[in-house]
Protein backbone atom coordinates (compact mmCIF):
# COMPACT_ATOMS: atom_id res chain seq x y z
CA UNK A 1 0.00 0.00 0.00
CA UNK A 2 1.04 3.45 -1.18
CA UNK A 3 1.47 6.35 0.71
CA UNK A 4 -1.36 8.14 -1.08
CA UNK A 5 -3.34 5.00 -0.68
CA UNK A 6 -3.17 5.51 3.20
CA UNK A 7 -3.74 9.18 2.83
CA UNK A 8 -7.17 8.81 1.33
CA UNK A 9 -8.77 6.00 3.88
CA UNK A 10 -7.27 8.92 6.52
CA UNK A 11 -9.52 11.30 4.31
CA UNK A 12 -12.64 8.92 4.17
CA UNK A 13 -12.32 8.07 7.85
CA UNK A 14 -11.62 12.44 8.95
CA UNK A 15 -15.36 13.01 6.82
CA UNK A 16 -16.81 9.82 8.83
CA UNK A 17 -15.89 11.85 12.11
CA UNK A 18 -17.08 14.38 10.97
CA UNK A 19 -20.32 13.30 9.74
CA UNK A 20 -20.65 11.64 13.19
CA UNK A 21 -20.00 14.75 14.81
CA UNK A 22 -22.94 16.90 12.83
CA UNK A 23 -25.54 14.01 14.05
CA UNK A 24 -24.62 14.35 17.18
CA UNK A 25 -24.98 18.00 17.73
CA UNK A 26 -28.27 16.96 15.41
CA UNK A 27 -29.67 14.71 18.25
CA UNK A 28 -28.79 16.73 20.75
CA UNK A 29 -31.16 19.69 19.23
CA UNK A 30 -33.70 17.12 19.17
CA UNK A 31 -33.37 16.58 22.65
CA UNK A 32 -33.72 19.42 23.60
CA UNK A 33 -37.01 19.65 21.46
CA UNK A 34 -38.22 16.88 24.06
CA UNK A 35 -37.73 18.65 27.13
CA UNK A 36 -39.85 21.30 26.41
CA UNK A 37 -42.94 18.29 25.97
CA UNK A 38 -41.65 17.31 29.60
CA UNK A 39 -41.70 20.60 31.05
CA UNK A 40 -45.07 21.26 29.46
CA UNK A 41 -46.47 17.30 30.79
CA UNK A 42 -44.72 17.21 33.94
CA UNK A 43 -42.94 14.19 33.35
CA UNK A 44 -39.55 13.34 34.50
CA UNK A 45 -36.62 14.00 32.16
CA UNK A 46 -34.84 10.63 32.42
CA UNK A 47 -36.95 7.82 30.67
CA UNK A 48 -35.45 4.26 31.85
CA UNK A 49 -37.59 2.43 29.90
CA UNK A 50 -36.86 4.31 26.58
CA UNK A 51 -33.03 4.04 26.76
CA UNK A 52 -33.53 0.62 27.64
CA UNK A 53 -35.38 -0.26 24.30
CA UNK A 54 -33.17 2.43 22.39
CA UNK A 55 -29.65 0.27 23.74
CA UNK A 56 -31.47 -2.97 23.01
CA UNK A 57 -32.36 -2.14 19.54
CA UNK A 58 -29.16 -0.78 18.88
CA UNK A 59 -27.10 -3.52 19.95
CA UNK A 60 -29.31 -6.14 18.11
CA UNK A 61 -28.94 -3.54 15.11
CA UNK A 62 -25.25 -3.33 15.73
CA UNK A 63 -24.38 -7.04 15.84
CA UNK A 64 -26.33 -6.95 12.33
CA UNK A 65 -23.44 -4.65 11.25
CA UNK A 66 -20.74 -6.51 12.75
CA UNK A 67 -20.11 -4.08 15.93
CA UNK A 68 -19.91 -6.02 19.00
CA UNK A 69 -22.68 -4.98 21.94
CA UNK A 70 -19.94 -4.14 24.31
CA UNK A 71 -18.89 -1.41 21.90
CA UNK A 72 -22.14 -0.44 21.05
CA UNK A 73 -23.04 -0.46 24.48
CA UNK A 74 -20.51 1.81 25.42
CA UNK A 75 -20.80 4.28 23.10
CA UNK A 76 -24.84 5.03 23.22
CA UNK A 77 -24.31 4.88 27.28
CA UNK A 78 -21.77 8.15 26.62
CA UNK A 79 -24.29 9.63 24.39
CA UNK A 80 -27.35 9.07 26.76
CA UNK A 81 -25.58 10.42 29.99
CA UNK A 82 -24.48 13.61 27.59
CA UNK A 83 -28.39 13.96 26.81
CA UNK A 84 -30.00 13.41 29.87
CA UNK A 85 -27.81 15.62 31.89
CA UNK A 86 -27.79 18.15 28.88
CA UNK A 87 -31.87 18.04 29.03
CA UNK A 88 -31.62 18.45 33.40
CA UNK A 89 -29.20 21.24 33.16
CA UNK A 90 -31.62 22.90 30.48
CA UNK A 91 -34.98 22.36 32.94
CA UNK A 92 -32.82 23.92 35.64
CA UNK A 93 -32.31 27.01 33.63
CA UNK A 94 -35.62 27.24 32.67
CA UNK A 95 -36.68 27.12 36.46
CA UNK A 96 -34.23 29.71 37.37
CA UNK A 97 -33.64 32.45 34.39
CA UNK A 98 -32.16 35.13 36.65
CA UNK A 99 -29.95 33.12 38.11
CA UNK A 100 -28.24 31.51 35.25
CA UNK A 101 -27.49 34.36 33.28
CA UNK A 102 -25.74 34.70 29.88
CA UNK A 103 -22.32 34.88 31.57
CA UNK A 104 -21.17 32.82 34.62
CA UNK A 105 -18.41 34.30 36.65
CA UNK A 106 -16.23 31.26 38.57
CA UNK A 107 -14.29 30.86 41.04
CA UNK A 108 -12.24 27.83 41.67
CA UNK A 109 -9.01 26.45 42.86
CA UNK A 110 -5.71 27.05 41.10
CA UNK A 111 -5.36 28.05 37.41
CA UNK A 112 -5.03 26.29 34.29
CA UNK A 113 -4.54 22.85 34.66
CA UNK A 114 -5.42 22.64 38.81
CA UNK A 115 -8.21 19.90 38.81
CA UNK A 116 -10.81 22.04 39.74
CA UNK A 117 -10.52 23.73 36.31
CA UNK A 118 -11.15 20.33 34.46
CA UNK A 119 -13.93 20.37 36.85
CA UNK A 120 -15.44 23.80 36.19
CA UNK A 121 -15.47 22.97 32.30
CA UNK A 122 -17.04 20.11 32.46
CA UNK A 123 -20.10 21.19 34.72
CA UNK A 124 -20.46 24.64 32.55
CA UNK A 125 -19.89 23.17 29.07
CA UNK A 126 -23.65 21.86 30.10
CA UNK A 127 -24.50 25.38 31.00
CA UNK A 128 -24.37 27.70 27.87
CA UNK A 129 -23.13 31.10 28.91
CA UNK A 130 -19.67 32.52 28.78
CA UNK A 131 -17.56 31.39 31.65
CA UNK A 132 -15.35 34.13 33.26
CA UNK A 133 -12.76 31.71 35.37
CA UNK A 134 -11.61 33.51 38.45
CA UNK A 135 -8.24 31.66 39.96
CA UNK A 136 -7.75 31.81 43.50
CA UNK A 137 -5.19 30.51 46.26
CA UNK A 138 -7.63 28.65 49.13
CA UNK A 139 -10.77 27.54 49.90
CA UNK A 140 -11.79 30.71 52.14
CA UNK A 141 -11.30 33.06 48.95
CA UNK A 142 -13.19 31.17 46.49
CA UNK A 143 -16.44 31.31 48.92
CA UNK A 144 -15.24 34.89 49.90
CA UNK A 145 -15.40 35.91 46.58
CA UNK A 146 -19.16 34.28 46.22
CA UNK A 147 -20.21 35.82 48.89
CA UNK A 148 -18.88 39.65 48.30
CA UNK A 149 -20.16 38.99 44.82
CA UNK A 150 -16.99 38.84 42.83
CA UNK A 151 -18.27 35.53 41.43
CA UNK A 152 -21.47 33.81 40.31
CA UNK A 153 -20.21 30.39 41.26
CA UNK A 154 -17.46 28.81 43.24
CA UNK A 155 -15.96 25.34 42.94
CA UNK A 156 -15.36 23.11 45.71
CA UNK A 157 -13.44 19.71 46.20
CA UNK A 158 -15.72 17.67 48.52
CA UNK A 159 -14.52 13.91 48.71
CA UNK A 160 -12.51 12.14 46.63
CA UNK A 161 -12.16 7.94 46.28
CA UNK A 162 -9.17 7.60 47.32
CA UNK A 163 -8.52 10.18 50.35
CA UNK A 164 -12.03 10.60 51.46
CA UNK A 165 -13.85 14.03 52.69
CA UNK A 166 -12.14 17.36 52.28
CA UNK A 167 -12.18 18.68 55.48
CA UNK A 168 -11.45 22.42 55.37
CA UNK A 169 -14.43 22.46 52.70
CA UNK A 170 -16.94 20.85 55.20
CA UNK A 171 -15.50 23.29 58.13
CA UNK A 172 -15.92 26.44 55.37
CA UNK A 173 -19.57 25.27 54.65
CA UNK A 174 -20.60 25.76 58.51
CA UNK A 175 -19.84 30.03 58.57
CA UNK A 176 -19.87 30.51 54.64
CA UNK A 177 -22.66 32.37 53.30
CA UNK A 178 -23.40 30.24 50.30
CA UNK A 179 -25.67 27.88 48.88
CA UNK A 180 -25.13 24.65 47.10
CA UNK A 181 -26.64 24.71 43.88
CA UNK A 182 -24.97 21.82 41.73
CA UNK A 183 -22.44 18.97 42.09
CA UNK A 184 -19.86 17.68 39.85
CA UNK A 185 -17.72 14.74 39.53
CA UNK A 186 -14.55 14.22 38.34
CA UNK A 187 -12.01 11.83 37.23
CA UNK A 188 -8.64 12.31 38.70
CA UNK A 189 -5.47 10.54 36.63
CA UNK A 190 -2.43 11.54 38.75
CA UNK A 191 1.15 11.54 36.99
CA UNK A 192 4.22 12.11 37.89
CA UNK A 193 5.52 15.70 35.76
CA UNK A 194 8.63 16.64 35.31
CA UNK A 195 11.22 18.56 32.76
CA UNK A 196 11.64 16.51 29.91
CA UNK A 197 14.24 14.18 29.90
CA UNK A 198 14.38 13.93 33.60
CA UNK A 199 14.30 10.20 34.66
CA UNK A 200 12.19 9.34 37.94
CA UNK A 201 15.87 8.54 39.71
CA UNK A 202 17.16 11.76 38.96
CA UNK A 203 14.38 13.23 41.97
CA UNK A 204 14.97 15.02 44.55
CA UNK A 205 12.21 16.65 45.31
CA UNK A 206 8.10 16.66 44.26
CA UNK A 207 5.80 19.22 44.34
CA UNK A 208 1.93 18.74 45.20
CA UNK A 209 -1.40 20.09 46.80
CA UNK A 210 -1.90 17.71 49.74
CA UNK A 211 -5.02 16.19 48.34
CA UNK A 212 -2.83 14.73 45.46
CA UNK A 213 0.01 14.13 48.08
CA UNK A 214 -2.83 11.88 50.12
CA UNK A 215 -4.15 10.41 47.12
CA UNK A 216 -0.90 8.63 46.21
CA UNK A 217 0.35 8.18 49.38
CA UNK A 218 0.86 4.13 48.80
CA UNK A 219 3.07 4.96 45.15
CA UNK A 220 4.95 7.75 47.37
CA UNK A 221 5.71 5.34 50.06
CA UNK A 222 7.88 3.32 47.13
CA UNK A 223 9.97 6.01 45.98
CA UNK A 224 11.95 6.75 48.77
CA UNK A 225 13.48 9.52 50.42
CA UNK A 226 11.84 12.50 48.39
CA UNK A 227 11.44 16.29 49.44
CA UNK A 228 7.57 16.89 49.49
CA UNK A 229 6.57 20.55 49.55
CA UNK A 230 3.07 21.26 49.93
CA UNK A 231 1.57 24.10 47.48
CA UNK A 232 -1.58 25.97 47.27
CA UNK A 233 -2.82 24.42 44.10
CA UNK A 234 -1.84 21.81 41.05
CA UNK A 235 -0.87 24.80 39.05
CA UNK A 236 1.51 26.50 41.47
CA UNK A 237 3.14 23.08 41.82
CA UNK A 238 3.72 22.42 38.24
CA UNK A 239 5.09 26.04 37.95
CA UNK A 240 7.46 24.88 40.59
CA UNK A 241 8.75 22.07 39.02
CA UNK A 242 9.26 23.76 36.02
CA UNK A 243 11.60 26.09 37.72
CA UNK A 244 13.46 23.47 39.66
CA UNK A 245 15.75 21.29 38.31
CA UNK A 246 15.51 17.30 39.15
CA UNK A 247 12.20 17.52 40.49
CA UNK A 248 8.39 16.78 39.76
CA UNK A 249 4.71 17.55 40.51
CA UNK A 250 1.86 15.62 40.59
CA UNK A 251 -0.95 16.74 37.98
CA UNK A 252 -2.95 15.24 35.52
CA UNK A 253 -1.08 14.56 32.07
CA UNK A 254 -3.13 17.08 30.08
CA UNK A 255 -2.20 19.75 32.96
CA UNK A 256 1.37 19.33 32.21
CA UNK A 257 1.40 19.00 28.38
CA UNK A 258 -0.22 22.64 28.97
CA UNK A 259 3.11 23.84 30.78
CA UNK A 260 5.42 21.92 28.40
CA UNK A 261 5.91 19.19 31.63
CA UNK A 262 6.25 15.24 30.36
CA UNK A 263 4.48 12.54 32.32
CA UNK A 264 6.89 10.55 33.57
CA UNK A 265 4.91 7.97 35.42
CA UNK A 266 1.17 7.33 35.41
CA UNK A 267 -1.50 6.06 37.84
CA UNK A 268 -0.16 6.86 40.90
CA UNK A 269 -3.67 7.10 42.80
CA UNK A 270 -4.41 4.68 45.54
CA UNK A 271 -7.50 3.48 44.16
CA UNK A 272 -7.84 3.15 40.37
CA UNK A 273 -10.96 4.60 40.11
CA UNK A 274 -9.90 7.72 41.38
CA UNK A 275 -12.39 10.47 41.49
CA UNK A 276 -13.27 13.73 42.78
CA UNK A 277 -16.44 14.73 43.81
CA UNK A 278 -17.28 19.06 43.74
CA UNK A 279 -19.85 21.07 45.08
CA UNK A 280 -21.33 24.36 42.82
CA UNK A 281 -21.97 26.72 45.29
CA UNK A 282 -23.44 30.70 45.09
CA UNK A 283 -24.78 33.45 46.97
CA UNK A 284 -28.47 32.41 46.69
CA UNK A 285 -30.23 28.85 46.98
CA UNK A 286 -31.74 27.68 43.32
CA UNK A 287 -34.76 25.85 42.83
CA UNK A 288 -34.65 22.25 41.83
CA UNK A 289 -36.83 20.63 39.62
CA UNK A 290 -38.68 17.24 40.98
CA UNK A 291 -38.78 16.28 37.50
CA UNK A 292 -34.87 15.22 38.04
CA UNK A 293 -32.60 13.27 40.67
CA UNK A 294 -31.70 16.04 43.20
CA UNK A 295 -29.79 16.00 46.64
CA UNK A 296 -30.65 17.92 49.46
CA UNK A 297 -27.71 18.84 51.78
CA UNK A 298 -27.97 20.11 55.48
CA UNK A 299 -26.11 20.74 58.54
CA UNK A 300 -27.57 19.90 61.61
CA UNK A 301 -26.10 19.76 65.27
CA UNK A 302 -27.69 17.43 67.54
CA UNK A 303 -28.96 17.72 71.18
CA UNK A 304 -25.76 16.45 73.62
CA UNK A 305 -27.61 13.44 75.00
CA UNK A 306 -27.83 10.09 74.54
CA UNK A 307 -29.21 8.76 71.20
CA UNK A 308 -30.05 12.13 69.73
CA UNK A 309 -28.11 11.17 66.12
CA UNK A 310 -30.27 7.88 66.47
CA UNK A 311 -33.61 10.05 66.95
CA UNK A 312 -32.45 12.44 64.16
CA UNK A 313 -32.02 10.02 61.75
CA UNK A 314 -34.79 8.07 62.33
CA UNK A 315 -36.94 10.79 61.18
CA UNK A 316 -35.42 10.08 57.54
CA UNK A 317 -36.16 6.73 58.22
CA UNK A 318 -39.78 7.32 58.81
CA UNK A 319 -40.25 9.22 56.08
CA UNK A 320 -38.83 7.13 53.50
CA UNK A 321 -35.63 9.64 52.82
CA UNK A 322 -32.41 8.04 51.31
CA UNK A 323 -29.36 9.29 53.45
CA UNK A 324 -26.74 9.03 50.76
CA UNK A 325 -23.61 11.08 53.31
CA UNK A 326 -23.21 11.52 56.85
CA UNK A 327 -20.38 13.40 57.82
CA UNK A 328 -19.27 14.64 61.18
CA UNK A 329 -16.80 17.38 62.15
CA UNK A 330 -16.19 19.22 65.31
CA UNK A 331 -17.30 22.58 66.07
CA UNK A 332 -14.72 25.31 65.88
CA UNK A 333 -14.21 26.58 69.55
CA UNK A 334 -16.50 23.81 71.30
CA UNK A 335 -14.37 21.04 72.37
CA UNK A 336 -16.21 17.45 71.13
CA UNK A 337 -18.98 18.81 69.81
CA UNK A 338 -19.68 17.49 66.83
CA UNK A 339 -21.96 18.93 63.94
CA UNK A 340 -23.12 16.33 61.35
CA UNK A 341 -23.54 16.97 57.17
CA UNK A 342 -26.34 14.98 55.80
CA UNK A 343 -26.73 14.81 52.04
CA UNK A 344 -30.16 13.16 50.91
CA UNK A 345 -31.72 11.88 48.08
CA UNK A 346 -34.65 13.91 47.79
CA UNK A 347 -36.17 17.14 47.07
CA UNK A 348 -36.40 20.50 49.43
CA UNK A 349 -39.55 21.11 47.89
CA UNK A 350 -41.37 17.28 48.79
CA UNK A 351 -43.74 17.11 51.61
CA UNK A 352 -41.89 14.55 53.31
CA UNK A 353 -38.48 16.65 53.42
CA UNK A 354 -40.12 19.59 54.88
CA UNK A 355 -42.21 17.63 57.53
CA UNK A 356 -38.82 15.20 58.25
CA UNK A 357 -37.02 18.81 58.73
CA UNK A 358 -39.84 20.15 61.23
CA UNK A 359 -39.59 16.64 63.04
CA UNK A 360 -35.96 17.24 62.90
CA UNK A 361 -35.75 20.17 65.09
CA UNK A 362 -36.91 18.27 68.02
CA UNK A 363 -33.84 16.10 68.17
CA UNK A 364 -31.63 18.65 67.05
CA UNK A 365 -30.18 22.33 68.57
CA UNK A 366 -30.00 23.43 65.01
CA UNK A 367 -30.76 22.38 61.58
CA UNK A 368 -29.67 24.96 58.28
CA UNK A 369 -29.82 23.81 54.44
CA UNK A 370 -27.10 23.83 52.77
CA UNK A 371 -29.19 23.50 49.41
CA UNK A 372 -30.96 21.23 47.13
CA UNK A 373 -29.85 20.81 43.44
CA UNK A 374 -29.10 18.59 40.67
CA UNK A 375 -27.70 15.24 41.32
CA UNK A 376 -25.44 14.53 38.59
CA UNK A 377 -24.48 10.57 39.33
CA UNK A 378 -26.03 9.08 36.61
CA UNK A 379 -26.92 5.11 37.31
CA UNK A 380 -26.53 4.18 33.65
CA UNK A 381 -29.62 1.80 32.98
CA UNK A 382 -28.14 -2.43 32.26
CA UNK A 383 -28.71 -3.85 29.05
CA UNK A 384 -28.36 -7.65 28.61
CA UNK A 385 -25.76 -7.45 25.91
C1 LIG B 1 -34.61 12.35 24.74
C2 LIG B 1 -35.28 11.81 25.76
O1 LIG B 1 -34.86 11.96 27.11
C3 LIG B 1 -33.88 11.17 27.75
C4 LIG B 1 -32.77 10.96 26.80
C5 LIG B 1 -32.85 9.95 25.88
C6 LIG B 1 -32.03 10.00 24.62
O2 LIG B 1 -31.16 10.84 24.51
O3 LIG B 1 -32.30 9.20 23.72
C7 LIG B 1 -33.75 8.90 26.11
C8 LIG B 1 -34.56 8.85 27.22
C9 LIG B 1 -34.52 9.87 28.27
O4 LIG B 1 -33.83 9.38 29.38
C10 LIG B 1 -36.50 11.05 25.56
O5 LIG B 1 -37.24 10.85 26.55
O6 LIG B 1 -36.78 10.67 24.43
Amino acid sequence: MTIDVLNALRHDINEIDSDLLVLLAKRRRISHGVVEYKIANNKPIRDEARELALLEKLIGYGKSLGLDAYYVNNVFQTILEDSVLHQQAMLQKNLNPDALSETHRVTYLGGQGSYSQLACHKYFSRRPGKLVEIGCTSFDEITGKVENGQADFGLLPIENTSSGSINEVFDLLQHAQVSIVGEVTHSVEHCLLANPGTQLSQLTKLFAHPQPFAQCSRFLQGLGDLQHETCDSTSSALQSALNTPNSAAIGSAQAGKNVGLEVIKSNLANQSENHSRFIVVARKPLQASKQIPTKTSLIMATKQQAGSLADALMVFKQHQINLVKLESRPVPGNPWEEVFYVDLEANLADSQVQHALEELKEHTQYVRVLGCYQSESLQAVSVNT
